[in-house]
């Protein structure tokens, strides 16, 4: 059975018998046909999870409109039907079906998801992370402090949902409004203390945090991501800056960033404090006495509650920065900055996130997230001072669409033959376009910016190749999948894990030199 499934079966049989009128409470509609007062089993917003005795809510996605599955839903057993087109219900439909229009279907997945599950955000400490790089790393670090206070957590994010020992993979960063809910259902029930969560723009504008409550919001920074979606940046601003009417105790803001003093004016006067960080602006958590290497970052710390010395096992000033946000939350937390320290201090490694892979005499090798253009540029700055020779960099372009896509593919272009001294430009999750076409618009954009590079369509071959090049002391950096374990051409998901490929060319490489 679904995992959903199944879990939707051990809430329903260990609590309540949930009646439909109670599910759909403070749900407003525009037309209403059947009974209100009859039990349900569940939520699906996929025709396929339909249980018997579910509400299915049909979504208009961006590839279909759901409301061309709810025949297949009606047959599956929904009992109850949400819509937002008007429906006509097929002949075969039984009588006791259920039928609602709403004016959105995003929104009333939400308010019921939240209804079904007994709205447990308000019974979690919520701390909710957005911007356009630095989340996951953030809520590693606060995990992290929370385990040294002994209090309980969970994760919400791009490396999956973590809930106790339990690492679950998620589609997407900010999953759909009914798997979030139930996550939090699942950590509330488990008596789970604090959810962190990376609040994705793709989440707030599709309304999957909707009606979740949230204590603390963080936002990191804004940098060019998502305008396919998004169209410009000030909307995509105004999607992150969304999560801040969803906060009631504190929004920690990096001043550094011009987005983050947009957003630090517009929330001065709200109800929940103001907490800044930054390294380059006036801020109430900043860092000075900062020292670089490539394996840890020493600085001293400064809050409001006292100075702290502090060491991050992650190179560069992002990192910096990154923790002084978790250490800006432990500090409105009250947890004592010694107690943030040991989490900060305890965090060795972040998956995929400037992970060294292999290191030897002559090379280093490094995997790493980065997949825009402004985490490329920091990554490569990053690593330079430590550079004795060369950068050979290993990067795609995930299949984003249009013209947006194509701005993309050209800034990414532009910052690697700007900063790395040699590129293999390779594929990353093509998906439904043409990798060649991809790989094209990147080295046009690289002769342009004047840079060395060769297209190669395969990943795995476009790493080997990048090993085959590095000399003694090149660094070689492979970016844009950092944890990922797969990549996606077409529709089909390919076992890729970049370690492995990495570790088992160096121990061929070794063999043939010892020969
Ligand atoms: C652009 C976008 O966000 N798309 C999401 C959206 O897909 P969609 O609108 O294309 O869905 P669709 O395929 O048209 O289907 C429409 C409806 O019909 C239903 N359906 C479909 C088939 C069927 O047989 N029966 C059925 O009922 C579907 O369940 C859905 O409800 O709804 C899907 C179901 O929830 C999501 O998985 C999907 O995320 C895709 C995978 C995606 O790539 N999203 C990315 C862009 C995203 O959300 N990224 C953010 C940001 C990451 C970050 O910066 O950190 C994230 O939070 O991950
Ligand atoms: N504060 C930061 N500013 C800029 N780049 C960063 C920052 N922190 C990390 N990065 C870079 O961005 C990459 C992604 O970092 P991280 O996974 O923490 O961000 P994220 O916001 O969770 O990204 P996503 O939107 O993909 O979930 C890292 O691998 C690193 O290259
Ligand atoms: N969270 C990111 C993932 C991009 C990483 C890339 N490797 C891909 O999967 O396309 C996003 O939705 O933009
Ligand atoms: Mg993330």
């Amino acid at each position: 059975m679904h995992r959903l499934a199944v879990w939707n079966y051990i809430y329903r049989k260990g609590l309540y018998a949930l009646i439909l009128s109670f599910v759909l409470q403070d749900l407003a509609f525009e037309r209403i046909q059947g009974d209100l007062n009859q039990e349900v089993s569940s939520v699906a917003f996929d025709s396929r999870e339909v249980m018997p005795g579910a509400i299915f809510v049909a979504i208009s996605g961006f590839t279909v409109d759901g409301h061309r599955y709810i025949p297949a839903a009606i047959a599956q057993g929904a009992s109850v039907i949400v819509a937002e087109q008007p429906v006509e219900l097929p002949l075969s439909a039984p009588s006791a079906l259920t039928l609602l229009q709403v004016q959105d279907t995003r929104d009333a997945l939400a308010r019921i998801s939240a209804n079904f599950y007994g709205r447990p955000t308000e019974k979690l400490n919520m701390v909710g992370i957005t911007g356009t790089n630095g989340k996951t790393s953030i809520s590693y670090f606060i995990k992290s402090i929370l385990d040294q206070a002994g209090q309980s957590s969970g994760i919400i994010g791009t490396i999956g949902t973590l809930i106790g020992e339990e690492l679950r993979k998620n589609k997407n960063t900010t999953p759909e409004a009914l798997y979030l809910q139930q996550s939090f259902a699942e950590m509330a029930q488990r008596g789970i203390d604090t959810c962190v969560m990376e609040v994705s723009s793709h989440a707030l504008s599709l309304k999957r945090v909707a009606y979740s409550s949230f204590h603390t919001g963080i936002f990191t920074n804004l940098t060019p991501d998502h305008l396919e979606l998004h169209r410009s940046m000030e909307e995509y601003f105004e999607a992150k800056a969304m999560l801040f009417d969803m906060t009631s105790r504190c929004n920690i803001i990096n001043a550094d960033d011009p987005y983050g003093a947009l957003l630090i004016q517009r929330l001065r006067t709200r109800p929940a404090a103001l907490l800044t960080y930054g390294l380059e602006q006036d801020a109430d958590i900043y860092a000075d006495n900062i020292s670089y290497a490539i394996d840890a970052t020493r600085f001293t710390a400064h809050t409001p509650a006292g100075s702290i010395e502090l060491e991050v096992r992650l190179p560069g000033s992002i990192y910096v920065l990154n923790s002084l946000a978790a250490l800006a939350w432990a500090y409105a937390s009250g947890i004592p900055l010694e107690t943030a320290k040991a989490g900060i201090q305890a965090v060795e490694g972040i998956k995929g996130r400037m992970e060294v892979v292999y290191r030897d005499d002559h090379n280093t090798v490094i995997v790493d997230f980065a997949h825009t253009e402004d985490s490329l540029e920091k990554v490569l700055s990053t690593l330079r001072p430590y550079a004795k020779s060369r950068i050979i960099l290993v990067f795609g372009v995930y299949a984003a669409p249009g013209k947006l896509g194509l701005d993309k593919r050209r800034a990414m272009g532009r910052v690697a033959a700007q900063h790395a001294d040699f590129s293999v430009i390779t594929s990353d999750n093509p998906k439904d376009q043409d990798p060649d076409a991809i790989i094209a618009d990147i080295a046009a954009a690289m002769q342009e910016h004047q840079g060395s590079f060769k297209g190669m369509v395969d990943r795995k071959e476009a790493i080997e190749y990048a090993l085959a090049l590095a000399e003694k002391d090149d660094i070689v950096l492979i970016t844009g999948k950092g944890h990922e374990t797969s990549q996606i051409i077409g529709t089909t998901e390919i076992p890729f894990h970049e370690a492995q490929i990495v570790n088992d060319f160096k121990k061929r490489q070794l063999l043939n030199h010892g020969q």
